[in-house]
């Protein structure tokens, strides 16, 4: 459906994408995740054919998106992160020009117009000027050009981003209620974005494609080389001394706790399992452990591990996991802390968001992606 072969986007002598290749097939939620400025936008802005790749080829549908655009723009739909919108125009003034650029047949139109408006929720406002809506409506107006004409890939850059939790939720559902009929890849920087909608994660960092399977494969593949958290009873330098025997493990850190006791937090090497060999190797230096678990990786593990260390080797990057995950263990486990981080975004969101001239949008609209 989608194949990127070896994308490269230079900015003058800056890299924003750097030899991304992959694939997307048809009926399914792909997420692009990754912190700001990996190259999402940059990619996507590639795919739909609003910039053109520095090397590297994109094809939709086997159609080459620098060689046949036409092609290959009628088979996606695209809402940009800033939403191609002219605020003096009513919401139906606008779908109807939107039908018109992207060539609805006339018959059609108004049928079409009016099923969109209702599967994006719009239609109450169909008679407001734009520039009065609020900015969760706007993102619906948006996600409403991207469905016209019914393309089979819908390309969402950021969807929810400056919308407020109420607004993320039914944004989030009308975006699963989308892949009934049609493949969908959106890009966040939010991680309980990217798991609560997506069946498939890419994770981007650097411009560098680091991880990409489902949101359970990339979790137990960090399970595979996971932490072990223990309580461990004894002089600090003979449990190191006793830790530094045992094979299985690839770094640790070990802190004097209040209670006379040591907190270690230890890294187990891929596939290896070193539970027993640390029991042993404690006992015999007469150091009792008093509790040991093993952590589970979560997602957000994965994508920390992998978004901020892209460049560094793979011991450097288990000592840095080891820290980050030491250091989230104190922080509560509000469940909300997602939503806190949506929020923070939705307000410097808001702020960035600037009415375009209409140049600029009918040129997004008729160069960028919109058939
Ligand atoms: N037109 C441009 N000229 C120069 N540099 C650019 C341009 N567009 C993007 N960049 C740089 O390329 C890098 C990737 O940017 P991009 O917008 O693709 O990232 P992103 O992952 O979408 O980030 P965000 O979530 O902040 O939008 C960044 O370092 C950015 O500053």
């Amino acid at each position: 459906m989608i194949e990127v072969e070896n994308l490269v986007k230079r900015y003058g002598s800056h890299t924003a994408v750097n030899g991304l290749s992959f694939k997307v097939e048809q009926g399914q939620i792909y997420g692009f995740l990754g912190p700001n400025g990996a190259g999402k936008s940059t990619t996507m802005n590639i795919i739909t054919g609003y910039i053109a790749s520095t090397e590297g080829t994109v094809r939709i549908n086997g159609h080459d998106i620098l060689e046949e655009p036409q092609e290959a723009r009628k088979c996606i739909g695209y809402l940009p992160e800033q939403p191609p919108l002219y605020f003096d125009m009513t919401v139906q003034e606008y779908m109807e020009f939107v039908a018109d650029l992207k060539k609805i047949p006339k018959n059609r139109r108004s049928a079409m117009i009016d099923e969109i408006m209702q599967m994006t929720k719009i239609k109450d406002m169909k008679n407001r000027l734009i520039k009065n809506l609020s900015k969760g409506y706007r993102q619906r107006v948006g996600l409403a050009q991207a469905v016209m004409g019914y393309p089979e890939i819908i390309i969402l850059d950021e969807p929810t981003v400056g919308l407020d939790p109420k607004q993320i939720i039914e944004i989030r559902d009308l975006i699963k209620g989308l892949a009934k009929k049609h493949t969908v890849i959106l890009s966040s920087h939010i991680l309980s974005e990217v798991s609560a909608v997506c069946d498939y994660v890419m994770i981007i960092a650097k411009g560098e494609l680091v991880a990409s399977d489902t949101p359970e494969n990339l979790t137990k593949k960090m399970q595979s080389c996971g932490i072990l958290s223990a309580a461990i009873k004894g002089d600090i330098q003979n449990i190191e001394a006793a830790v530094k025997t045992v094979n299985g493990l690839e770094s640790w850190e070990l802190t004097n706790q209040e209670d006379g006791t040591v907190a270690a937090v230890l890294q187990m090497k891929e596939n290896m399992d070193p539970r027993e060999e640390l029991f042993y190797a404690l006992a015999e230096a007469k150091c009792p452990i008093l509790m040991m678990k093993q952590e589970k990786a979560s997602l957000e593990d994965v994508f920390l591990e992998l978004t901020s260390d892209a460049n560094q080797d793979k011991s450097e990057k288990g000592k840095r996991g080891l820290k980050k995950r030491a250091g989230r263990k104190k922080k509560s486990d509000d469940s909300n802390e997602d939503v806190a981080e949506s929020l923070a975004e939705s307000s410097s969101g808001t702020e960035e968001m600037e009415e375009e001239s209409a140049d600029e949008i009918a040129d997004n609209m008729t160069e960028g992606g919109l058939s």
